[in-house]
């Protein structure tokens, strides 16, 4: 048996650690061991890999002890990279000047125009001229670290609405029409799935000279059904080329350094060669993807097989 201990918030045990998965990894030699966050690391173990999702300084600094003690425990994955993903702009950085080599596929993937704006309130607005933005804009807030706060979005329509966003620091990028339907990749080292979900709907033309200001997140299904969007265009939306998918998983878990990550791709609706990568989340809700029990202990037998090596 492999000892696989693993360090999540209650809410994330919740719904990751399933009595399936429990059930299908022991079936496959691997043992999942929740570890007490009441007991300090060192005293227990041991691990052949450490699967984690906890971000303060008092767990980075155990793992830190812990992995300098048993340097073959593979901890998935380093502190220091997971946290280039709870920033918007350094979760992205990775996906710009990709050079995607898709064979027989005319399809580019980029990242939609944007721009940091750190006071709301002293936001000097020719920046949004500078950086060549169009409305309408997606506000978010720069920091993505799992908190209720970090989801709070809003959709900018005007200046004025720039201007009523909470004073924190916000990411502006563009909102990009792609038809309601958003999809995901979720990659666990080698594995990966694509699936597709739905996602805001268009704003139209003659929608954007009625609304003005700025909606929050939670409001924005209260705009009306919008042109496209809802679930028949979800059943309907053809799947990005598999050469795509598979490109971006291997090269963003490369350049990433991690394995366990989910990509947000939306699909410009102008140009259906133009793909988007607007969000990146670090171990995000796999319990979502059907037989996930399975996908996820592949990957685990991958990593206690090839200890250091994943
Ligand atoms: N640039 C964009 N253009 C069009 N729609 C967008 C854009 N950015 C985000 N959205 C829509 O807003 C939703 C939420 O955005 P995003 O995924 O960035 O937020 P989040 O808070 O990180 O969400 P989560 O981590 O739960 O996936 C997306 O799923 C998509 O429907
Ligand atoms: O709350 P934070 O730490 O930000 O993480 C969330 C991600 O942002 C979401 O993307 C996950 O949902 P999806 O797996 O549907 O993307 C979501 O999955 P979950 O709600 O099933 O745990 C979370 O992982
Ligand atoms: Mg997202
Ligand atoms: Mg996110």
């Amino acid at each position: 048996m492999s000892r696989v201990g693993y360090a999540l918030e209650p809410k994330k045990v919740d719904t990751f650690i399933q009595p399936s998965f429990l059930h299908y990894a022991k079936q496959h030699s691997i043992d999942l061991i929740q570890i007490d966050l009441t007991i300090p690391l060192s005293q227990q173990g041991p691990f052949h890999c450490i699967l984690h999702k906890l971000h303060t300084q008092s767990w980075k600094n155990q793992l830190q002890e812990f992995s300098t003690k048993h340097p073959n425990t593979v901890i998935i994955d380093p502190p220091e990279l997971i946290d280039r993903l709870h920033n918007r702009i350094t979760m992205l950085e990775s996906v710009t000047q990709l050079q995607l080599s898709i064979q027989n596929e005319n399809a580019t993937v980029e990242i939609p125009n944007q721009v940091v704006v750190e006071e709301p309130i002293s936001f000097d607005l020719g920046s949004i001229e500078e950086h060549s933005l169009r409305f309408p804009l997606i506000a978010k807030p720069l920091e993505a670290n799992g908190t209720v706060d970090s989801h709070n979005l809003f959709l900018v329509f005007d200046r004025d609405g720039v201007k009523s966003l909470d004073n924190n620091p916000m990411v502006l990028q563009e909102f990009v029409n792609h038809g309601g339907v958003i999809f995901k990749i979720y990659v666990a080292g080698k594995q990966f799935k694509c699936v597709k979900r739905k996602s805001l709907n268009d704003i139209s033309q003659e929608k954007l000279k009625t609304i003005k200001g700025s909606v929050p997140f939670s409001q924005i299904s209260n705009l009306g059904e919008g042109d496209g969007g809802g679930s028949s265009a979800v059943d309907k939306a053809e799947m990005p080329p598999q050469s795509l998918v598979s490109e971006l998983a291997r090269v963003l878990r490369e350049r990433l350094g991690l394995n366990l990550f989910n990509v947000d791709v939306i699909r410009d609706g102008k140009n259906p060669g133009r793909y988007l990568v607007i969000d990146i989340n670090y171990f995000p809700g796999y319990a979502k993807l059907p037989s996930y029990e399975e996908f996820f202990t592949n990957f685990l037998m991958d990593v206690v097989q090839q200890p250091k090596s994943v």
